[in-house]
C-alpha cells in the first residue's frame, strides 16, 4: 500500500514538472521584432521562487522593480509572472488593454474552479458569470449607498468604542467585529453571523494566497484522493462549510422576508427581485451576496490596524485630527453627514491606504492573448500584478513616499493636492482599489466603514507609543448581550498587548507568527499560557531588526500584527457619552449576540466546522 502511495506520488509529481517544462519553454519564443521583458534569471523549473521571502515579498518584488523597470517579468515555478511597479503602466495595460487583461488565473488550491464556479466572483474569469454577478453588485452598491448604508456603520461604531475602552488590549479582535458586524448586517439584515463571517473570510484568505494553502505552492496535490493529500481534505471541508453557511443565511432572510421581518440587505434585494439577476440557479445569489461579505470583512480592518500603527509611530497628525472632529463634531460621534468637513480625517484615511496598500501585490489579472508593450512581448497567460506597493511609492507622485504624511493630501504644495476639499481626498478611484474592468466594487462600504470607524476611534481616544505597561480600563469587560465573548479570529489578530502588562511583549507577539495560530478567547485571562513558543523557523528571522511598521502578516490581503500601544479616552465625559448610547441601542434591540453555527467546539469532528488555518 505504502508503496503504491509513493509511486503515485512521484508520478503525479513527474506529469506536473514535464507539464511545466513544456508550457515554460513554448512561452520564451519572443516573436521577431520583440524584446525579452526583463527581469530575474531564476533557477531552472523552480524559476525564483527561492528568491522570493515569505514574509514581505512584495518589498522583493519592488526592489527587482528598481533594478529591472516598472514592468519586469519574474518566472515562478513555470508561470510567467510580470510585475507592475508604474501607475501609467498600470493604467496603459490593464486598464486601457481591458479586453484582454481582465481574466484571472487559475488558483489551484480552491477545490471548484474558481474562474468558472460562478462562487467567487472576484475570481471569476471574465465570463458570463462575471458580467451577472458584477451587474448585480453594481446594484447593490448603489442602494446600499444611497441609504446611507442603512447607519450600519455609526450603529456599530458605538459598540466598538465600548469594547476598546473595555479591552484596549484585545483592539484587533474590536476593529476586526466592527467590520465584521457592519459587513453582515449589510449583507443578511443583522450582525449574527459576524464571528462566522470572520472565520470564513480567514479560511478562504489561506485558500487562495499563494503563501497559503499548500496546493497553490505544489498543485499536484490536488489532483491526489482526499485520503493522501490532507490539504485537499481540508479545503473540501471549508468548501462544504461555506457553501452551508450561504445557504443558511439565505434561506433565513427568505423566511424573515415572508414574515414581512426581514430589514434591508443585499441579500433581500436578491430575492425581491430573483429573476432580474439571471443568475442560473439559487445558490448563485446566496454566494453573490456571501462574496461580498467575505470581501468586506477581509479587508477594511488593515487600514483601521494601519491608523492605529501610524499615529503611534508619527505623533504630531492625531491633534490635528482631534482639532478637526472637535471642531466640526464637538461633543458628538462623526456621522455621514460630516464627511465634506472632515478633509483631515479623510487624508489620514487616503494616507493609511497609500503608506500600508491592504493588498501590496495587488488582485493578480491573468492575460489571454500575447501582447506587446514599448517593443516588449508579453505572452498570453501571464499572471499580471499591479505591485501597490511600489506603485504607492512613486516618490515624483509622493515624496518622501516611506513617510506616513497625510498634509499631502490637504496641502496645494504636494503633487496630490486636489480641490475641492470638500470632495478631495478620498480613496474612491484610488490605485489600491485595482484597475480596469476589475475594479474593486466595494469602495464606497470601505470608505463609509474607515470613515466612521476611524473617524470615531480618533474622536475618542489618544493613541500613542507604549512605553510603561499601564492597567487596563478599571470597568470589568461588559458582560452582557451584544458584545463579543469569544475568540472569532486567530490567536495573530487577537493576541495583542495594548495596556496589558501580563500579556505577551511584542517580541512575542512578533515571534508568535512562527507557532501555529490557534483560537485565543477574547476576555480570557490567561495570556502567559498563550505565549508562543520559539520554533526552529525563527532562525531565519530575527525581531531585534524589524522595523516595527513593517511587521505585516504574510497572506494576499497584508495587516499590521499586533502590537503594543497605549488608547486611552480623551476625557471621562466622552467614555461616558459612548457607553450611555450603546446601552440605549441595547434596550432597543440594536445590538445581537453573535451566533454559533456547528455545534459544540465549532463543529470540530464534524462534516461542517471550523478548520485551523
Ligand atoms: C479597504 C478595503 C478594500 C480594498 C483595499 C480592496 C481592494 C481590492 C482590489 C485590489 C481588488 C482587485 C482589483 C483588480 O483586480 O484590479 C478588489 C476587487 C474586488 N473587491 Fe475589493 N477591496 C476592499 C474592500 C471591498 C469591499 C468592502 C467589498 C464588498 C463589500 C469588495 C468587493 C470586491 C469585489 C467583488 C472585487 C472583484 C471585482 C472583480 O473581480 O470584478 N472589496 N478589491
Amino acid at each position: 500500500m505504502a508503496s503504491l502511495t509513493l509511486c503515485s506520488l512521484a508520478f503525479s509529481f513527474a506529469v506536473y514538472i514535464l507539464w511545466k517544462i513544456i508550457g515554460s519553454s513554448r512561452r520564451n519564443r519572443v516573436p521577431r521584432g520583440l524584446k525579452k521583458l526583463p527581469g530575474p534569471k531564476g533557477y531552472p523549473i523552480i524559476g525564483s521562487v527561492p528568491d522570493v521571502p515569505e514574509k514581505n515579498g512584495f518589498i522583493k518584488f519592488a526592489d527587482w522593480g528598481k533594478e529591472y523597470g516598472p514592468i519586469y517579468q519574474v518566472n515562478l515555478a513555470g508561470t510567467n509572472h510580470v510585475w507592475i511597479s508604474s501607475d501609467q503602466v498600470a493604467k496603459d495595460l490593464l486598464s486601457k488593454k481591458g479586453s484582454i487583461y481582465s481574466d484571472r488565473p487559475h488558483i489551484p488550491a480552491l477545490i471548484d474552479d474558481n474562474r468558472t464556479s460562478a462562487q467567487y466572483l472576484p475570481l471569476l474569469s471574465k465570463n458570463d458569470g462575471w458580467t451577472r454577478q458584477r451587474k448585480f453588485a453594481n446594484v447593490i452598491m448603489r442602494e446600499s449607498e444611497k441609504a446611507l448604508f442603512h447607519r450600519y456603520p455609526e450603529i456599530e461604531a458605538k459598540r466598538m468604542l465600548v469594547e476598546l475602552l473595555d479591552q484596549p488590549q484585545l483592539y484587533n479582535h474590536a476593529l476586526e467585529s466592527f467590520i465584521a458586524r457592519v459587513t453582515c448586517r449589510l449583507a443578511w439584515g443583522h450582525s449574527d453571523a459576524s464571528d462566522e463571517l470572520k472565520q470564513r473570510a480567514r479560511e478562504l484568505l489561506h485558500t487562495v494566497s499563494p503563501t497559503g494553502a499548500f496546493g497553490n505552492k505544489l498543485p499536484f496535490i490536488m489532483d491526489l484522493p482526499d485520503w493522501l493529500s490532507p490539504a485537499k481534505a481540508w479545503e473540501r471541508r471549508r468548501a462544504r462549510t461555506e457553501r452551508s453557511f450561504f445557504e443558511i443565511m439565505q434561506s433565513e432572510v427568505e423566511k424573515d422576508a415572508q414574515n414581512k421581518q426581514a430589514p434591508q440587505s443585499w441579500m433581500k434585494i436578491f430575492l425581491d427581485n430573483r429573476s432580474k439577476w439571471g443568475f442560473q440557479y439559487e445558490l448563485e445569489g446566496a454566494y453573490a451576496v456571501g462574496m461580498h461579505g467575505i470581501a468586506g470583512a477581509l479587508t477594511i480592518a488593515a487600514p483601521m490596524q494601519t491608523f492605529c500603527l501610524a499615529m503611534c509611530f508619527y505623533p504630531q497628525y492625531l491633534p490635528m485630527l482631534h482639532e478637526e472632529l472637535d471642531r466640526v463634531c464637538g461633543d458628538r460621534l462623526p456621522v455621514a453627514e460630516d464627511r465634506p468637513n472632515l478633509p483631515f480625517l479623510r487624508a489620514v484615511i487616503r494616507e493609511c491606504l497609500r503608506w500600508r496598500p491592504p493588498v501590496p501585490t495587488g488582485i493578480p489579472h491573468e492575460l489571454t492573448h500575447d501582447d506587446e508593450y514599448n517593443g516588449y512581448h508579453i505572452p498570453k497567460g501571464s499572471v499580471m500584478h499591479p505591485l501597490e506597493w511600489a506603485i504607492a511609492r512613486d516618490p515624483i507622485m509622493f515624496p518622501d513616499p516611506e513617510s506616513f504624511n497625510p498634509l499631502r493630501w490637504v496641502e496645494p504644495s504636494y503633487p496630490t493636492y486636489q480641490e475641492p476639499l470638500t470632495q478631495y481626498p478620498t480613496i474612491i478611484n484610488c490605485s489600491q482599489f485595482g484597475y480596469g474592468r476589475r475594479l474593486c466594487q466595494g469602495q464606497t462600504v470601505a470608505d463609509e466603514d474607515l470613515f466612521i470607524g476611524i473617524g470615531s476611534i480618533a474622536w475618542m481616544f489618544d493613541i500613542s507609543k507604549s512605553n510603561v505597561p499601564s492597567i487596563a480600563s478599571s470597568t470589568p469587560a461588559y458582560n452582557s448581550i451584544g458584545m463579543n465573548e469569544k475568540a472569532s479570529i486567530s490567536q495573530e489578530e487577537l493576541n495583542t498587548g495594548v495596556s496589558a502588562p501580563e500579556c505577551p511583549s511584542m517580541e512575542d507577539v512578533l515571534i508568535s507568527k512562527y507557532t501555529y495560530p490557534g483560537a485565543f478567547p477574547a476576555g480570557s485571562d490567561d495570556c502567559e499560557t498563550e505565549v508562543p513558543q520559539k520554533t526552529k523557523e525563527l532562525s531565519k528571522f530575527d525581531p531585534k531588526n524589524i522595523d516595527p511598521t513593517l511587521d505585516f502578516s504574510t497572506l494576499l490581503i497584508a495587516k499590521p500584527l499586533p502590537f503594543k500601544f497605549d488608547l486611552k479616552p480623551r476625557d471621562s465625559e466622552r467614555a461616558a457619552n459612548v457607553r450611555a448610547l450603546f446601552n440605549e441601542g441595547r434596550e432597543k434591540g440594536d445590538y445581537s449576540k453573535s451566533r454559533e453555527f456547528w455545534g459544540e467546539n465549532q463543529g470540530k469532528g464534524r462534516p461542517c466546522g471550523w478548520s485551523k488555518v
